[in-house]
């Protein structure tokens, strides 16, 4: 049985996880860590990660960006793979990250599902096609109400994706109101929906004179991120320390 943690246990993600978990016979649930507790988890939970004692092979994080610092340094120190989901991180952040990955595994990613991580491999094609083409880009996002960071994790990192395959030449542009000039050729426009309980959806639009192409994803439920971390926590249990993503998981890599 691969022993996870899980980090934010008591939120969303971290409640999909748990039920998740309670149907697998591989894998299973040891702690959880969450500053809010009512005790209603079949496992034991700490309100502060640096209290838990319990041996595990995997960490799960879906919190809050508030809470990443303190769980890599717990991650690092009791030489702990992890599974880091929170969105919303600031550079130093991202970068404290690639440093843990130097002593643990670990696995990054703004989405687990395998639409998205399919369409981040699909980006790269249409985008070394279309833009050379004079095509322009634009991603929108929409999300729940109670989505804290914008824009989402996902629609950076299809921006990325497009970038890196573009020589990272062009600008994110996220607010166009203040402006008075026509759009420029070398930008990704990122726009931010927040409403109701939209799970997740990313449309990448593709704009060329007279023809547009647009890649859509919809998330249906969060058991798609959950399963996807569950599958990843697998993966990552045993593994040498080093960064990993989701196509090494998807692909089976090592
Ligand atoms: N990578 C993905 O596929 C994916 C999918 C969904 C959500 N997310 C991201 O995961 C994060 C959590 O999403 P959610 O919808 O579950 O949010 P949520 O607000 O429902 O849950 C977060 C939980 O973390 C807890 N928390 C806050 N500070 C903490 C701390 N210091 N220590 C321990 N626990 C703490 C909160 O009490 C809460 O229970 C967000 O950043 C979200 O964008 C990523
Ligand atoms: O519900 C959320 O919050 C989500 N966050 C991730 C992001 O920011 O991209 C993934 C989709 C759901």
């Amino acid at each position: 049985m691969i022993r996870i943690i899980m980090h934010g246990c008591n939120g969303k993600m971290g409640q999909v996880i748990g039920s998740l978990l309670a149907e697998d016979r591989e894998a299973e649930l040891v702690a959880g860590i969450d500053v809010f507790d009512d005790g209603h988890n079949a496992y034991p939970v700490f309100r502060n990660i640096r209290e838990c004692d319990v041996e595990a092979d995997c960490l799960i994080d879906f919190s809050s960006a508030s809470a990443v610092d303190d769980m890599l340094d717990y991650c690092v120190e009791k030489s702990l793979p992890c599974v880091l989901c929170t969105t919303g991180l600031r550079e130093e952040q991202l970068q404290k990250a690639e440093k843990a990955a130097e002593s643990i595994a670990v696995l990054r990613s703004a989405n687990m599902s395998l639409g998205i991580n399919t369409l981040l491999k699909l980006l790269k094609n249409a985008a070394a096609i279309l833009a050379p083409a004079g095509f322009d880009m634009e991603i929108v996002e929409r999300h729940h109400r109670l989505k804290v960071d914008a824009p989402s994790g996902t629609a950076l990192a299809l921006a990325d994706a497009i970038n890196g395959e573009l020589g990272n030449e062009y600008n994110y542009v996220y607010d166009r109101s203040g402006r008075r000039e026509k759009r420029p050729e070398k930008e990704i426009g990122i726009s931010a929906v927040r409403g109701g309980t939209i799970v997740g959806d990313h449309d990448v639009i593709f704009a060329g004179a007279d023809e547009v192409i647009t890649f859509s994803h919809t998330a249906y439920s969060k058991a798609v991120f959950g399963k996807g971390a569950v599958q990843a926590a697998k993966f990552l249990a045993g593994k040498p320390a080093g960064r990993y993503n989701m196509s090494d998981v998807i692909n089976g890599a090592g």
